[in-house]
């Protein structure tokens, strides 16, 4: 569910606050970054200007420095050579030359090439010789046979700090015979008061040190002993660099620059203090800043007007927005009849406020027409929203519960029923419950609580629905009673029922299964076809099955071994169509009922062996003997046998009925029955046509003559007494025997060859009974009889 949006009340102060101080802010730096920007502009400037001021004292310095030097070697160009010979004319031209260049060299001193101090301008040491061995201005001067300027020295006679100037003094040959040293007093020299008019500004001023950073000249007191050794970039300085820098030290931020003199390598630096450099800027920077705090605070204020004065529109917005929400003014209040964003906005908002009261009513009335009570529960459990369906499944009105908790409105019982439904609804999780009994327990109802979660997961409230489901109980126990009692009936009923489903596993199967099978029903569901039935059935039922899964039923007879008995069923397998959408179905599973057929089956068995056997002797009766005839005709063609067919009869059979009665006449019936099919082949097969009328269907007989022994043979054993209820009795018999070839041509029908046996036994029976009588089938009409009389 959402959250309402909340406008905020003085969003239109807060905006024009925020314009009017963002103004005010921006107006207010403009300035001072603006002088920020001119200030650092103005330090190249300044920095550029200062280097190329110190660029010229350098330059001026190494001029100087350079005139001392020629100065040095025009003097020692110019000794005499008596001079050059004689130490004390040298020591004499000396001390007129040092008062000739007593401005420039406090003292002029010739050293001689072993390092002894010669001469000198000013008054000779007397004490003790000195030496310049081991000087690097002397040693230099003699290294390189020119003048250099040294890099300060502290005098060993009168410790004055100073440099000295040399020049090498040739003689004719060229070699150096003496070094002659100028000596500059640093602390009357004052390099840098020739250059102070390049001294940046009045608090800043000019430094001079030597290349390893000993101070030469500085205007500041107390640094002419010691190296400006915090001056900022002097480091740098010392390796090299040349140019201008911003650094600070214990006496402020100063542009700092710094420059070589070529003849020396000594470092030539200028202070300009950024506190002098800088005022003018800073006098600047005050003046803006008073400027732009003026002109902030009026941009400042104008804008936050004119915010304010824009968004009074939005502003008249938000209250009538406020007017609908919460006083429940009506949506044309929102319809401004402005021409731009605001009206549009406005008229937005109106079309929404109304679109959503019809979504709203068009929720409500589906709500209010759902068979169902459906509700909204908040957090605190209180109804929210409810539905019409209180009115009809509770008996309340529809809004009598808003702002009311589930507790309040439903009482103790009532929650208590549904409190394991409102915990786990407010855990997060759906409820369902069905069987939830109405107040007076005569209604089923069916509850369901679904969680209502917002964005971040928190569960802010859930829905309510409640369904009356008593019919559909009542159904479902209709249904119960109706399946027991289905089930009582295929419990008590003699054939297996069962279902089986398209894994062939079984549904479920009646209580015949435990009493055939041994198989109890409640084991049944889920097992395997195989398993209930034995490899061999289950394998002689598949293909049926298959059949039946194919929508088509079957019935088939199957034996089943089981609990010691041997049964054979009948099963049928009928198939369970289901509908699959509007138009396919499909075999949900099989039905299947098999019947025992065992005792039907004897019964059969035993119909068909009276059918086929003659009840009194035993032995084939006429109609097995027209099966078996027709098959040995069969086989007459086909082997080209030969088949003999015996007809016979009891004489005089009729005398003996009435001479000794029906039952001894029965008892003679089976005595000949026996003898007959003791006297013959066990492939030849005796049969009684009707009364004293048999016949033996003889196979494979060789020729006319095995047909006469085999009848005489009969003859014979017939002859012997009959020993019957009556006493013995002399029985004879007429046989006539004829003969099939197998021939081309159509085969003789049943009658026919009857036919001809018959005409042989006529013939026995006319040539004196007791005999037999055997005829080829060609002979058979009309053919006179080859008799076997009786012997
Ligand atoms: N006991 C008994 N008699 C039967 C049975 N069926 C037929 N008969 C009698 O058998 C007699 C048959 O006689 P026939 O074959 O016609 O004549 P016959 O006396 O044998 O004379 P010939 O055949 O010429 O020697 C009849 O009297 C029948 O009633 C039967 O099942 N049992």
């Amino acid at each position: 569910m959402r959250r309402p949006i909340t406008f905020s009340t003085n969003l239109r102060s807060r905006l024009a606050g925020a314009v009017g101080v963002l103004v005010l802010g921006a107006t207010m730096l403009a300035g001072p970054l603006a002088v920020d920007v001119a200030e650092h502009d103005l330090r190249a400037v300044l920095g550029a200007q200062q280097y190329a001021s110190l660029s010229g004292a350098a330059a001026f310095l190494d001029d100087l420095l350079e005139a001392r030097l020629r100065q040095m070697a025009a003097l020692a160009a110019a000794m005499p050579a008596d001079a050059r010979n004689d130490p004390r004319r040298l020591q004499a031209w000396l001390a007129n030359r040092t008062a000739d260049v007593g401005d420039e060299f406090i003292n002029i001193a010739a050293f001689a090439r072993n390092g002894e101090l010669v001469a000198s301008g000013a008054s000779m040491p007397t004490a003790q010789p000195l030496t310049a061995t081991g000087r690097p201005y002397f040693e230099e001067t003699l290294l390189r046979g020119r003048g250099i300027v040294s890099d300060p020295l502290q005098s060993r006679l009168s410790g004055a700090n100073m440099v000295l100037v040399t020049a090498p003094v040739f003689d004719d040959h060229g070699e150096i015979v003496y070094v002659l040293t100028g000596r500059i007093d640093l602390q009357h020299a004052r390099f840098l008061r020739q250059v102070d008019a390049l001294r940046p500004g009045s608090t800043g001023y000019l430094f001079l040190m030597s290349a390893d950073g000993t101070l030469i000249d500085s205007p500041v007191r107390e640094r002419q002993t010691a190296p400006p050794a915090d001056q900022p970039g002097l480091g740098r300085a010392l390796h090299g660099f040349e140019g201008w820098l911003i650094g600070g030290d214990r006496d402020g931020a100063a542009i700092v620059t710094y420059k070589r003199l070529t003849t020396t390598g000594w470092i030539l630096g200028a202070r300009y203090p950024e506190a002098e450099a800088f005022a003018p800027l800073a006098r600047v920077r005050r003046t803006v800043l008073v400027v732009a705090g003026i002109l902030a605070l009026v941009a400042g204020l104008l804008a936050w007007w004119l915010v304010r004065r824009g968004l009074r529109p939005l502003d008249a917005l938000h209250r009538n927005v406020a007017a609908v929400r919460h006083e429940g003014a009506g949506s044309e209040v929102l319809a401004l009849a402005r021409n731009d964003e605001i009206g549009e906005l406005g008229r937005a908002f109106h079309d929404l406020v109304q679109a959503r009261g019809r979504a709203a009513a068009r929720m409500r009335a589906i709500a209010d027409n759902v068979p169902a009570v459906i509700a909204y529960v908040d957090r605190d459990e209180r109804f929210e929203f409810t539905n019409a369906g209180f009115d009809r499944m509770i008996g309340s009105a529809p809004d009598a519960f808003i702002g009311h908790t589930v507790r309040e409105a439903l009482g103790e019982a009532g929650y208590a029923r549904l409190e394991p439904l409102i915990r786990a609804a407010l855990r997060g999780e759906h409820g369902h419950v069905e069987d939830v009994r109405s107040d007076d327990a005569t209604r089923h109802q069916m509850i369901d609580t679904i969680p209502d979660i917002d964005a971040d997961g928190r569960v802010v409230g859930f829905f309510v629905m409640a369904m009356d489901i008593s019919e559909r109980k009542e159904a479902e126990l209709a249904q119960a009673a109706s399946e027991q009692r289905l089930r009582l009936i295929a419990d008590n009923l003699p054939v297996l029922i069962c279902y089986i489903d398209r894994n062939h596993r079984m549904g479920f199967g009646n209580a015949t299964f435990q009493a055939w099978l041994g198989l109890e029903p409640v084991r049944l569901p889920g097992m395997h076809l195989q398993e209930v039935l034995g490899k061999p059935a289950y394998d002689a039922a598949r293909p049926r099955l298959r059949q039946a899964f194919e929508g088509v039923g079957a019935t088939f007879e199957m034996p089943l071994q089981a609990q010691g008995r041997h049964r054979i069923l009948e099963w049928t397998f009928v198939p369970d169509v289901q509908a699959q959408g509007r138009v396919s179905v499909a075999v949900a599973g099989v039905y299947a009922l098999a019947h025992d057929m065992t005792r039907v089956k004897e019964a059969e068995s035993r119909l068909v062996q009276m059918a086929r056997f003659d009840s009194l002797t035993g032995i084939a009766n006429r109609r097995l003997f027209g099966e078996l005839l027709g098959q040995a005709l069969e086989r007459v063609r086909r082997q080209r046998q030969v088949m003999g067919l015996a007809y016979l009869d009891i004489d005089h059979f009729k005398a003996i009925n009435d001479t000794w009665g029906h039952g001894v006449g029965d008892e003679v019936l089976k005595e000949f029955a026996q003898r007959l099919a003791g006297c013959v082949r066990v492939t030849d097969t005796p049969a009684r046509l009707a009364g004293d009328e048999f016949v033996v269907l003889l196979e494979d007989v060789k020729g006319i003559d095995e047909a006469e022994r085999i009848g005489a043979k009969i003859v014979e054993v017939i002859r012997k007494p009959f020993a019957t209820g009556a006493g013995p009795l002399d029985v004879t018999a007429s046989v006539g025997i004829t003969l099939v070839h197998g021939i081309d041509g159509p085969l003789p029908t049943q009658d026919q060859v009857l036919g001809w046996a018959d005409t042989a036994l006529y013939a026995a029976k006319h040539g004196g009974r007791n005999r037999c009588v055997v005829r080829l089938a060609e002979e058979a009409v009309g053919v006179p009889a080859t008799g076997v009389p009786a012997q």
